[in-house]
């Protein structure tokens, strides 16, 4: 099988393919994605969040902001079994929300854990991670805020952002109140959307 354009294990496969089982049982009964994307879950989810690993794929900790369904924190957490080593910590203050998450992460072996809390009080239960992702949360200033507390003056924590067609305009407006090193990785899945690796975060005074 193959994400991207780049093989996946057997092994991750049917971790992905029980992933998604779950995910079209437990979608049924809670909101986990847009009901209209339900049908294009491989390509507009799996896939989608496939490339954060894709683009980085070391056994390091992550801490995935706002994970909702998984995407893309569970998904990376799958990818890293197979590395044997790396961590996920998935934020998700919804409780029916979390309690997928833990189902999905325990019944795919995957390596991860969930923190049922907000995100701004995510510092004080995980102190050190090398990545952060998220994805449809809130635009790159707010995500670049959230993520300060691990980033800022660290220059071993990256952020890998998923955003969608407007995202120039969110880079300007996050330059008016941060410095940062950017790289943008162009989408394999939507055409027009990038995931942006930030790192050497700094507040402008
Ligand atoms: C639009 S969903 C996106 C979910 C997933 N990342 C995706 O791409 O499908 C945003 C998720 O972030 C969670 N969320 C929003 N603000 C949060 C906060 N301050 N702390 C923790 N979770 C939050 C919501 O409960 C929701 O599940």
């Amino acid at each position: 099988m193959e994400l991207n354009g780049l093989r996946v294990s057997r092994e991750t496969q049917e971790r992905l393919q029980h992933f998604a089982a779950l995910f079209q049982k437990w979608a049924k009964a809670i909101n986990l994605v847009a009901p209209s994307t339900l049908d294009d879950l491989w390509h507009r989810h799996i896939a989608d969040s496939s490339q954060v690993f894709q683009i980085h794929p070391q056994p390091i900790t992550w801490v995935d902001l706002g994970s909702g369904g998984g995407f893309p924190g569970v998904i990376t957490a799958i990818f890293l079994a197979e590395l044997q080593g790396g961590w996920v910590h998935l934020v998700e203050s919804n409780h029916k929300k979390a309690a997928f998450l833990r189902t999905a992460l325990r019944e795919t072996n995957a390596r991860g854990s969930v923190h049922s809390i907000r995100i701004e009080d995510a510092y004080t239960e995980v102190r050190e991670c090398s990545a952060i992702s998220a994805r449809a949360l809130t635009d790159l200033d707010g995500l670049i805020g959230y993520s300060s507390p691990w980033m800022l003056g660290k220059e071993n924590c990256r952020g890998f952002f998923h955003k969608g067609r407007d995202y120039l305009r969110e880079i300007d407006k996050a330059r008016g109140r941060w410095e940062f090193d950017l790289l943008e990785h162009k989408s394999a899945v939507e055409q027009e959307s990038v995931i942006l690796e930030i790192s050497n975060l700094r507040r402008l005074v």
